[in-house]
């Protein structure tokens, strides 16, 4: 999959930009805050609906101007157009101009893996970070897994409202318990089999980065152990029972996925506890660059890779490592300040543009 055309209005600091991207390797180069970011943000929205940093979508929105609009081409056949406006009152996804109803239709339509500088957070961030890394990319390529997700957020705020009753109707209860558990069946089947392929290359990954033989496993944590589908119901149905009168009392229901967490590991010890910095960001990379094999595997296409300010903390070596793990098939994005950084990394001519202000143009060369 590869993007023909972005174009943006009213989308941080754009006014209106137009870009052109290389099908196979382009490099955004500009000082600190002229957009950058910016820019990988919009393909984000349009990969998964959400920005990566916004708190609110209307945080994209310029300052002083009402909506904003993002909207790419995509090379499939026929060309698709995706676009997103958000606006006062939300947000309007489209393709081919026409509103879709639901998200999950446009999810999955452009599939984009980006690493950014605040992904490093991950691991000391709540579990609900993580709990989305695993949701955006299963749900990417899952619309089954979409499906299940929203179902059971809705049945669990039905659940919560009915615990904030003065009353609780216990036969409703046990309704909701019921659809909520197969919903998770579903959620949890899923998770662990993501996980179980992730794990398949996070050491060879990690290995191949830091040129250091290691072993990365993410771990998953949920409601129940079991594997049997009849077992899964049973513990979860057994867990709901045993925490009804705690969920009365708190308002909220305290066992379930949504509760889910995931760890990670290196050789065999907690990353939070022993990795470093430098193993942290390792970790990280072999992460994104075990999600492409991933999408790559179950949808018989590459995604594209969006590398936000990846080579400051990366040395010479990491940085040639990091560049022979990237098939020249994918089409990257990737910003930096000094072009010097990573010109002599890369196996083929890229397309460089250059970000001032929010005014995207060809880089060139004497003018720097
Ligand atoms: N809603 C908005 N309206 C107008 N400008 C905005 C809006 N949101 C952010 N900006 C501006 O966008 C700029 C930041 O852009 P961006 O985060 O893309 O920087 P960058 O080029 O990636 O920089 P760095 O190299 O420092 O990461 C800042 O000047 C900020 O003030």
């Amino acid at each position: 999959m590869k993007i023909n055309q972005i174009r943006l209005k009213n989308f941080r600091n754009y006014d209106s930009c137009q870009f052109i991207p290389d099908p196979h390797m382009n490099v955004i180069i500009g000082k600190n805050a002229q957009g950058k970011t910016n820019l990988l943000e919009s393909i984000v929205l349009l990969s998964t609906t959400r920005s990566h940093r916004a708190v609110r979508d209307q945080d994209m929105i310029r300052e002083g101007q009402d909506f904003c609009k993002a909207e790419c081409r995509l090379n499939t056949e026929p060309e698709m157009v995706l676009s997103a406006v958000i606006h006062g009152k939300g947000k309007t996804l489209m393709i081919h101009q026409k509103p879709v109803s639901r998200s999950s239709e446009f999810i999955g339509k452009l599939n984009a893996v980006l690493f950014a500088p605040s992904d490093l957070e991950l691991f000391e961030a709540p579990p609900k970070v993580r709990r989305r890394l695993m949701d955006v990319e299963i749900g990417k390529v899952s619309p089954r897994y979409m499906q299940a997700l929203s179902a059971m957020m809705k049945l669990l705020k039905e659940r919560n409202s009915l615990l904030k009753r003065e009353h609780l109707d216990n036969a409703m209860l046990e309704v909701l318990d019921q659809q909520m558990i197969e919903q998770q069946l579903t959620i949890i089947a899923m998770r662990r089999q993501f996980i179980a392929k992730m794990n398949e290359s996070l050491s060879r990954t990690y290995s191949a980065l830091a040129q250091e033989e290691a072993q990365v496993n993410a771990a998953y944590h949920t409601i129940t152990e079991q594997t049997e589908p009849d077992a899964m119901r049973e513990e979860i149905s057994r867990k709901l029972l045993e925490n009804r009168e705690r969920d009365r009392i708190l308002k909220t229901t305290s066992s379930g996925v949504h509760r889910d967490d995931l760890s990670f590991q290196l050789n065999g010890r907690d990353v939070l506890s022993y990795a470093s910095q430098g193993q942290r960001r390792m970790i990280v990379l072999a992460w994104k660059l075990s999600l492409i094999d991933f999408i790559a595997e179950r949808l018989n296409e590459l995604p594209v890779l969006l590398l936000d300010d990846v080579l400051s903390e990366l040395d010479q070596q990491k940085r040639v490592n990091l560049f022979s793990l990237i098939s020249p098939e994918i089409q990257t994005f990737i910003t930096t300040t000094e072009i010097a950084e990573l010109l002599p990394f890369l196996s083929r001519k890229p397309k460089i543009a250059e970000i001032d202000s929010g005014q995207i143009r060809p880089w060139k060369e004497d003018m720097n």
